[in-house]
């Protein structure tokens, strides 16, 4: 059942509502936020009932805007422009909630010195459906029960003690979906060169990868022990698997490629600080 925001009673500003902001905003007001209690500055976003749009932070506080929490969910390359505009609104009655990788909180602290709380959000997509992981660490007087409530429709909160280890968590969980996705895809792509129609080849992959992901959850047992239950000596799985095995090419690829997603964090902080 969705957690209800019912009864969540603060203004929202959100700054950028593109992909990822956008599917948390259409979750929470799925959970009962009350979309007149949110404005959105954005100057692209997709309309949104009962919502106000505005297409600068200017336009928002001609218009009598007020806010108890702001969200930056525009692109870590737009902080500077952004923040330029936005700090003197950010007073110490404003929770500041970001959402932009690799941007610290002390950067976030540098340029929002006043907010009552920089809380650092790293959420991704499956938030749209209520399956999404977001991870969470703050300064400053965060109120942690609000900010579970509102990360609580999205699906799994985990708190972290603070961000040293975030832009990881950025490549694990919030780029984690667009790997898994690109997986299947080849998942797929294999079917079909072995002679699987496509139509089919995406169906067989998205319901085998689907079924496997809520097994292993459902069932608490570990990975290994549940390939032992596929895999019979001597059998079709053992094959393959002795070819996903071979030489730790897997595990060499896959810490690669969250090693790149991670360090990529890291520039896009420098770009943001106006370092690069
Ligand atoms: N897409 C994802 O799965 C995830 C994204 N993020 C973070 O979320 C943020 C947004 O990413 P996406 O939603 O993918 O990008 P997006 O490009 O879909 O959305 C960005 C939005 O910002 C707006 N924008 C541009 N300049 C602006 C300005 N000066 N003021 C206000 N709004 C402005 C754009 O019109 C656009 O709607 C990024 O900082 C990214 O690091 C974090 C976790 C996952
Ligand atoms: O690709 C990106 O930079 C963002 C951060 C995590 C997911 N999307």
């Amino acid at each position: 059942m969705t957690k209800s925001l019912a009864n969540f009673t603060g203004r929202m500003l959100l700054v950028g509502c593109g992909n990822m902001a956008g599917a948390m905003l259409d979750r929470w007001l799925q959970a009962g936020l009350d979309p007149s209690a949110v404005a959105i500055v954005d100057p692209f976003a997709q309309p949104r009932a009962g919502i106000g749009h505005f297409g600068s932070t200017a336009d928002w506080k001609a218009a009598g805007g007020a806010a108890d929490w702001i969200m930056l969910g525009m692109k870590p390359q737009q902080l500077g422009e952004v923040a330029a505009d936005l700090a003197p609104i950010v007073t110490d009655d404003i929770h500041l909630l970001s959402i932009l990788a690799g941007v610290s909180l002390a950067d976030l602290a540098q340029r929002f010195p006043d907010a009552r709380a920089q809380v650092r959000i790293l959420p991704n997509l499956a938030a749209r459906i209520g399956a999404g992981v977001s991870a969470v660490a703050s300064l400053g007087d965060s109120d942690a029960a609000a900010v579970d409530a509102l990360l609580a429709p999205l699906g799994t909160i985990v708190a972290l003690a603070d961000d040293m280890t975030m832009d990881l968590v950025t490549a694990f969980t919030g780029s984690g979906p667009a790997f898994v996705f690109r997986l299947i895809e080849s998942y797929a792509a294999a079917g079909e060169r072995l002679g699987l129609s496509p139509d089919d080849a995406l169906k067989l992959a998205t319901a085998t990868f689907g079924g496997a992901t809520a097994l292993l959850a459902e069932s608490g047992e570990k990975p290994g022990a549940l390939i032992a239950q596929v895999a019979s000596k001597g059998g079709t799985t053992q094959a393959g698997l002795d070819v996903l095995d071979s030489d730790g090419q897997l595990a060499a690829l896959l810490t690669n490629v969250l090693r790149a997603a991670r360090d990529r964090g890291r520039e896009l902080a420098d770009i943001a600080r106006g370092d690069a």
